[in-house]
């Protein structure tokens, strides 16, 4: 590991003729790390500045109006505030999300406008590298090219994608509490979008042995920046393929001492169809 990223960078530039090249950088970052970012990627600056400024203005609602819309997990649908429990840490994340998938309910234009169109537009993209790479990654695995796709189908009613708005309050001497709890996605690929300067994700890439949820074994930092979209391996996609991929640890820390100012990131969740079956290669 070196300079001031822990993982590697993968530009997607020229896909179509570099995807030989593309797909062995990708597999070997997946294989470690479980998580790399990705440059060049199609999704402007401005694109991403403008979906983080709808996810502030969302979050700046009253309370009441964002509750209009609770989350729900039967629909993958809603706002949650200070909710999550995660197993490594038994407390509540403190944070508060908003939970979408494509047939979800929306804030209103009168509430935050231009939201659902714009949002929509930006999972569409996000939809579209997560093929890119998954194309790659179902060759590697020595699969037909759009082996992983087919059980992403975004358009199918059983589809489980999601796109996650993530708001980490600001907070001072935050000792003893975690904005995300160590853990890794249960999903099968996620795309993390975080912008310049609001630090505090840490990751815990080719553990060569592992204790529970990784307590104890060493995080890095893994520096915000508008732009780049870290991606990291979960739970599914370690699975099929027979763990090859890893989904590896990762949490978000606000500062021990002292004041964290807010942090926004965005999270897009590949989580696959509810109705498909998956296996490895080696067919387990
Ligand atoms: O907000 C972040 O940087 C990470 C969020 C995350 O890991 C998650 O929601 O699964
Ligand atoms: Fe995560």
């Amino acid at each position: 590991m070196s300079g001031s990223s822990p993982v590697p960078a993968v530009s997607l530039k020229d896909f179509d003729t570099r995807k030989d090249e593309i797909t062995r950088q990708l597999v070997k970052a997946a294989e470690t790390a479980g998580f790399f970012t990705l440059i060049d990627h199609g999704i402007t600056i401005d694109e991403i500045n403008s979906q983080f400024a709808l996810s502030e203005a969302y979050f700046a609602l009253p309370h009441e109006v964002k509750g209009r819309i609770p989350h729900d997990i039967k629909t993958n649908n809603g706002w949650e505030y200070k909710s999550q429990i995660r197993q490594s840490t038994g407390t509540a994340d403190q944070k508060e999300s908003f939970w979408i998938q494509r047939n979800s309910e929306w804030p209103t234009d009168e509430e935050v406008p231009n939201f659902r169109d714009t949002t929509k537009n930006f999972m569409g993209k996000c939809e579209q590298i997560s093929k890119k790479v998954l194309a790659c990654l179902s060759i590697a695995l020595g699969f037909s090219e759009d082996h992983l796709n087919k059980s992403m189908d975004v358009e199918a009613p059983d589809n489980l994608t999601q796109m996650r708005l993530i708001h980490y309050m600001a907070s001072e001497n935050a000792a003893g509490t975690w904005r995300a709890g160590n853990h890794t996605d249960i999903g099968c690929l996620t795309l993390l979008f975080q912008r310049d300067g609001e630090d505090g994700l840490e990751i815990c890439p080719g553990r060569e042995s592992h204790n529970d949820h990784a307590i104890g074994d060493t995080f890095h930092p893994l520096p915000a920046q508008t732009g780049p979209i870290v991606v990291n391996i979960g739970d599914m996609l370690m699975a099929w393929s027979d763990d090859r991929l890893k989904a590896n640890f990762h949490r978000v820390r606000a500062k021990d001492v002292g004041k964290s100012a807010d942090r926004y990131s965005i999270a897009y969740f590949n989580t696959g169809r509810k109705n498909i079956i998956m296996q490895g290669p080696l067919k387990k």
